[in-house]
């Protein structure tokens, strides 16, 4: 009973109309409402406690004849010095942004307060009116009057701080009225109770209709804050706090971290689970962030799969860093979904305001790059970040300006390395792969301008530009030469590929057979939706497909089954070592088994010296390709290689 009772009070000072009947709220809400509730008594206290010293003023002018005239003077005086005190502080924390949550001890203190000036008024018609002369009677009934009607105005959406200002006020007018004996005055203190009791219903009414409207105020604002996928705060609420810590770093200094979070393969898990698959991943990965922050701290799904947090009061960047070994942590157990155990892994970049920017564009912009170089490094990697990111960062984008221009500029070029059929000792075909010859920068390579290009979309001009040249160069070899062109993930993009290769392939006049589109593993689970398409229109025009670097991607043994691939290339970093280290040599034999067993070709990647070949040639995997057989070699190289021998005996060095 006494816990309920001191629950049910604290309830009732809180200024919750969960007392009075209405259905209660979890405490954010009910925080939030106090908020509401506050700033709109602040908004009016300035006036009224104006109006209080005012009336303390003429109220003090009225009692001058009377005998009560020097208490009339100190009661004035102090309610005056207090109001205007109130009033000032009123209007000072108004200046202050509204806050989103006020805490029951806040409003205790307004309950409290209410009280006080309430009693403080209460007091007059009891020790003032019986002495005063009737015009000071009349102007003390006008005041109490204006007092109760402002009073439950001011605090008309918390009917606890209007009992509590109001209540005095009845209670002396009613003592005083009472005392008299006179029906008159009887008659007058009915006419106060009917008065006082219409007053109070209209506050009830209005505060519940006021705290109705807040309630679904703050639910449609939630919908727009909030991530209906893992109920998590979207990418409004993110920017909102964001720009809420600015506020607070420029008004006190307050330092805070901006952590970015990229899911890594989340693409890949979506297309091989399914979507339902990928959404209860989501939302198991947003709980488990969620459970690393501190209380008052809520990571925030900002796209697909990113999320982010703002860790605001930092005192050093070490808590940053051990929250977000926290998050990475979190990925150490598998995420049970549908009978799978599915692995996941995230990379982090790390922004500390004011060190690495004062602007929410330029933290978020340092954030992104510091993830970059973390996604760069690994799974599981954590990069603050640091000012040769931004140095890097320009370098990508000046880089990306000169590609724009690299084809017209005929920077670009081509260069062709030869497949070399182990069992007739003869070249099959060649890897045609780019080269960009940078007028400052000297040659630069595929590895680093391919991603470029990828991100920038780029590639589909570059890769338009690739296929029309290997054909143009095809077309001026033999017809037992094929050529293997290399497609990136992004070029799934647009079907219209579909149509360059057709024309370029009439313009080079040439047979669809001759040309191999060389795909890796994981653009077969790439997010593009056209891929499955892509490739069987490739199919229908009857080029050829070969799976690029397989085993280093995700397991694609399925898509084997289900795409008719004529060849496997084996990355070469099995070959490399697959002299030195038995797990190497195993999956070596096993891939080139599986691909006889499927009845397609298979190329080993990278065969550098004549013990790989000899080894390759015993396991009798079909093509070998790398330095040993040749480097690439420019156009010209290859016609005239091609010119000389004729039955393209190209033997091993
Ligand atoms: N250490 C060693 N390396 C060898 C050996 N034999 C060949 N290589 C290199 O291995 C890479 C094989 O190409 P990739 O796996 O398709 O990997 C290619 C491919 O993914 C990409 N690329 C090249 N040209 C194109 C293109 O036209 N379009 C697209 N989308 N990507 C391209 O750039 C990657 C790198 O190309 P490159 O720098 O030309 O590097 C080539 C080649 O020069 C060897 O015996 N030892």
């Amino acid at each position: 009973m006494r816990t309920y009772l001191r629950s049910y009070f604290a309830t009732l000072f809180a200024g919750d109309l969960a007392a009075f009947g209405a259905p209660p709220t979890d405490e954010a809400l009910a925080g939030h409402i106090r908020a509401e509730q506050v700033s709109l008594v602040l908004g009016y206290s300035f006036g009224i406690m104006l109006a209080n010293a005012c009336n303390a003023l003429v109220l003090a002018v009225a009692l001058w004849q009377s005998a009560d005239w020097a208490f009339a003077l100190v009661w004035a005086a102090a309610v005056s010095s207090a109001a205007l005190f109130f009033g000032l502080q009123a209007r000072a924390s108004r200046r202050i942004a509204k806050p989103q949550f006020v805490s029951r001890r806040t409003m205790y203190r307004l309950v409290r307060n209410a009280l006080a000036l309430g009693t403080a008024w209460g007091v007059v018609p009891v020790a003032f009116f019986a002495n005063a002369s009737s015009g000071a009677q009349l102007v003390i009934t006008c005041l109490c009057a204006g007092m109760l009607a402002g009073g439950a105005f001011a605090f008309s959406t918390i009917p606890i701080a209007a009992i509590a200002f109001t209540g005095p006020i009845f209670l002396g007018t009613a003592i005083c009225l009472g005392r008299d004996g006179d029906f008159i005055y009887l008659l007058m203190a009915v006419l106060v109770l009917v008065y006082g009791s219409v007053l109070l219903r209209g506050v009830f009414l209005n505060a519940f209709e006021f705290r109705r409207r807040i309630i679904a105020q703050h639910e449609a604002e939630r919908t727009v804050r909030q991530d209906p996928l893992t109920h998590l705060p979207n990418r409004v609420a993110f920017n909102e706090a964001l720009n809420g810590a600015l506020n607070r770093l420029s008004r006190s200094s307050e330092e805070f971290a901006v952590l970015l979070l990229d899911l890594d393969r989340f693409k890949e898990i979506n297309d091989r689970y399914g979507h339902p698959a990928g959404d209860e991943f989501l939302v198991q990965v947003a709980a488990r962030l969620q459970r690393c922050t501190r209380a008052a701290e809520h990571v925030a799904r900002i796209g697909g799969d990113e999320f982010a947090l703002i860790m605001s009061n930092l005192t050093r960047p070490e808590d940053a860093l051990a929250i977000a070994e926290r998050f990475v942590a979190a990925f150490a157990d598998p995420f049970p979904i549908d009978g799978f155990e599915i692995t996941g892994a995230i990379s982090l970049g790390i922004v500390l305001a004011p060190r690495d920017g004062t602007t929410s564009h330029d933290l978020l912009k340092h954030v992104d790059i510091a993830l970059y170089r973390a996604k760069k490094s690994g799974s599981g990697t954590i990069c603050f970040f640091e000012t040769g990111d931004d140095q890097s960062a320009r370098d990508r984008r000046a880089l990306q300006h000169d590609l724009e221009h690299a084809i017209e500029a005929d920077q670009l070029f081509l260069v062709y390395q030869p497949f070399l059929d182990i069992r007739k000792g003869r070249v099959t075909g060649f890897e045609a792969l780019l080269r960009w010859q940078h007028p400052t920068r000297g040659l630069i390579p595929p590895t680093v301008f391919i991603p470029i290009a990828e991100e920038s979309g780029l590639i589909h001009q570059l890769g338009e530009w690739v296929i029309r040249r290997a054909c143009a160069m095809l077309s001026r070899w033999p017809d037992d030469i094929r050529i293997a062109v290399n497609f990136s993930a992004v070029q799934f993009q647009n079907v219209s590929i579909l149509q360059t290769i057709v024309e370029a392939l009439d313009a080079a006049n040439v047979a669809p057979n001759r040309l191999e589109i060389e795909i890796t593993e994981s653009m077969l689970i790439s997010k593009y939706g056209s891929a499955p398409a892509i490739l069987n229109g490739l199919l229908e025009l009857g080029l050829t497909v070969a799976l690029d670097d397989f085993g280093t991607g995700f397991s694609s043994l399925t898509y084997l089954r289900k795409l008719p691939f004529s060849r496997i290339k084996i990355d070469q970093s099995f070959i490399r070592d697959m002299l030195t280290q038995p797990d190497c040599a195993a999956i070596v034999k096993s891939v080139i088994g599986l691909a006889q067993d499927l009845q397609i070709g298979v190329v080993a990647e990278g065969v550098e010296t004549a013990d790989q070949l000899e080894y390759l040639r015993q396991t009798s995997c079909d093509e070998v390709q790398g330095y040993l057989i040749g480097r690439p070699m420019s156009g010209s190289e290859i016609s005239a290689l091609l010119d000389h021998d004729p039955q393209h005996s190209v033997h091993a060095a």
